[in-house]
């Protein structure tokens, strides 16, 4: 069984025991009260490359990368940095998340959040929504493309965005299929782990102009954005590296410095 077999057999059993605890309704009821969401497309694409920034405790591959006793402390650092983004794990297991979390971080910035999990069914969805996240990740290789369209549509009939995620040219064409608008492109392999960052680079050119382009896994600073953003990114997901690393807030803000180039300009659709 892969990494990401694991991982889903574990989603699945912790939200068979959220769904036993909380109702659909519920859910509903609380999402209708959430603020409404904000455009995730909107804030991914502009004249400058845009910094997403992930609240992430620890991952598969590394174990633990930082504490973060205060998951709203450190998204307000990336914020007043000039995160586009905030991207919040809710994985428990293997991510040390948690729907706390992005209800925290919701409370404490304005800018548009992610919800980074494992999203295999609509009441994830509505989850989401109820707990302040803007836009959702979708997984093309931890959904079968049925599951995937309909994910996709019912996001968007709930306000959110998403954020499809490839990790290779055939995904792309899933993705693209399922009427994504924007497609995240994964370095690291979810059934391998490994990080390759010319992934970005073989697979970016498949994806249609007008969808946005989100080079995500393996930042480990400017000269990294610059790279993703001469290949066509319009946006980049970073994690590991901010959360380790002594200043999120200054690191952020370098990042966006650079993304801010005008040389940078010409490449992106
Ligand atoms: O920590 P990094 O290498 O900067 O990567 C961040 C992000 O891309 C990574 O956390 C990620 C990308 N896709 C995912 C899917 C699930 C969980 C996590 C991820």
């Amino acid at each position: 069984m892969s990494v990401l077999d694991e991982i889903i057999d574990g989603v699945r059993e912790d939200l068979a025991e959220r769904q036993a605890r909380v109702s659909l309704e519920e859910l509903k009821e609380r999402a209708a009260r959430a603020p409404s969401a904000r455009d995730g497309v909107a804030a991914l694409k502009g004249d400058s490359v845009r910094v997403v920034c992930e609240v992430k405790r620890s991952s598969p591959s590394k174990g633990a990368l930082a504490a973060i006793a205060d998951p709203a402390a450190l998204a307000a650092d990336y914020e007043a940095g000039g995160a586009a983004v905030i991207s919040v794990l809710t994985e428990q297991r293997r991510f040390g998340g948690s729907l706390a979390d992005l209800e925290a971080v919701r409370a404490k910035v304005d800018v548009p959040i992610l919800r980074k999990d494992f999203i295999v069914t609509a009441y994830q969805l509505w989850e989401a929504r109820a707990y302040g996240a803007d836009l959702v990740l979708l997984i093309v290789a931890a959904l079968e493309q049925e599951a995937l369209v309909s994910l996709v549509e019912r996001a968007e009939s709930i306000g959110l965005t998403p954020l499809v995620e490839v990790h290779d040219e055939d995904e792309v064409e899933r993705a693209v299929a399922a009427g994504a608008k924007i497609i995240g492109v994964n370095a690291r392999n979810l059934r391998t782990l490994r990080v390759d960052r010319s992934t970005f680079d073989r697979v970016a050119p498949e994806i249609p102009a007008g969808i946005v382009k989100v080079a995500e896994s393996g930042v480990r600073g400017p000269h990294d954005l610059i790279a993703y953003a001469n290949e066509g990114a319009d946006a980049v997901l970073v994690g590991e590296s901010l959360v380790t690393g002594k200043d999120p807030r200054a690191a952020v803000a370098d990042l966006v410095a650079a993304g801010a180039h005008p040389a940078l300009r010409h490449g992106r659709s």
